[in-house]
């Protein structure tokens, strides 16, 4: 497969080295100096471009790109208030884009399992959940990602719990979400739910950035020669119940 790289910082070049040694050829790299590169003729050859930038400038590298008629699988967090708008380009046959605030599959197998988690603590109106994520100070946003994904997922499970807040103490009905940022921390991701009895934790700490980035060239791998608006749990399902995906 012939992939494009947007962004070739911690995870542009972590992607990179998975996706040489998985057989593909990396055939354009896009960094903040050169964007003028999104018009070469090799950018436009790629299967697949996989964007790991910032957050101000995600969604500009997608319409890019879907200019170009190349499909994105991207990472990058902290854009998605501008999720709709990017949703219906992609549902209107505008473009192609496979989204996931965190593409390891240890994670996506901690998504499910937070969600069953909240499922049957609706049942147990004594424990009352908070998160905790820590990165790296290097993090341009908060809270991270995956957090707000793993808040959503409690949220539409538990209907005790209205929404997700930084505030401390949280309002009445709303799940803390504290951020540590402190030295290189790759990403740990903790959710307690606490009652008067005792504390149930749940937490993910990812060891580096290769098991993103093995998600990620996987993710892009499915995605070639797919269209639209494409979800990690359509791709997850492809893995964890191999014949059951409905598409
Ligand atoms: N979904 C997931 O699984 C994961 C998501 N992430 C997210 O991915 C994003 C990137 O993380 P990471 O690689 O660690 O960050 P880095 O800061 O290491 O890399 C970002 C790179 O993007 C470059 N860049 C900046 N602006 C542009 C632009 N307009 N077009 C192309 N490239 C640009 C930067 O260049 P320069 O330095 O010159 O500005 C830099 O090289 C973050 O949002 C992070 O939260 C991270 C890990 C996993
Ligand atoms: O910035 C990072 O490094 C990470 N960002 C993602 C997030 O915001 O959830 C995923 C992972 O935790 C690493």
């Amino acid at each position: 497969m012939k992939i494009a790289l947007i962004g070739y910082g911690k995870m542009g070049r972590a992607i990179e080295r998975i996706a040489l040694g998985r057989g593909h050829e990396i055939v354009c790299r896009i960094d903040a100096e050169n964007l003028s590169d999104f018009d070469s003729p090799e950018f436009a050859t790629a299967d697949v471009a996989i964007e790991f930038t910032t957050p101000k400038t995600a969604v500009d590298n997608y319409k890019r790109a879907f200019k170009r008629g190349v499909r994105v699988v991207s990472g990058t967090t902290g854009w998605l208030e501008q999720a709709p708008e990017i949703m219906e380009m992609c549902q209107n046959g505008e473009g192609t884009l496979l989204w996931s605030s965190n593409f390891s599959l240890g994670v996506n197998i901690f998504f499910a399992v937070n969600s069953y988690l909240a499922s049957i603590m609706k049942a147990m109106p004594q424990y009352s959940p908070s998160m905790t994520e820590v990165h790296h100070v290097h993090k341009l946003d908060h809270p991270s990602g995956t957090a707000i994904t793993l808040a959503e997922g409690i949220i539409g499970a538990d209907p005790a719990v209205k929404g997700w807040t930084e505030q401390l103490p949280a309002p009445e009905g709303m799940m803390p979400i504290t951020s540590v940022r402190e030295g290189e921390v790759p990403g740990i991701h903790t959710i307690a739910w606490d009652g008067p009895a005792d504390t149930i934790t749940i937490e993910h700490s990812a060891k580096n950035r290769d098991g993103f980035a093995l998600g990620a060239v996987m993710a892009a791998e499915w995605a070639a020669g797919r269209s639209g608006w494409l979800t990690m749990e359509s791709f997850m399902r492809t893995i964890i119940t191999p014949n059951t995906e409905k598409e």
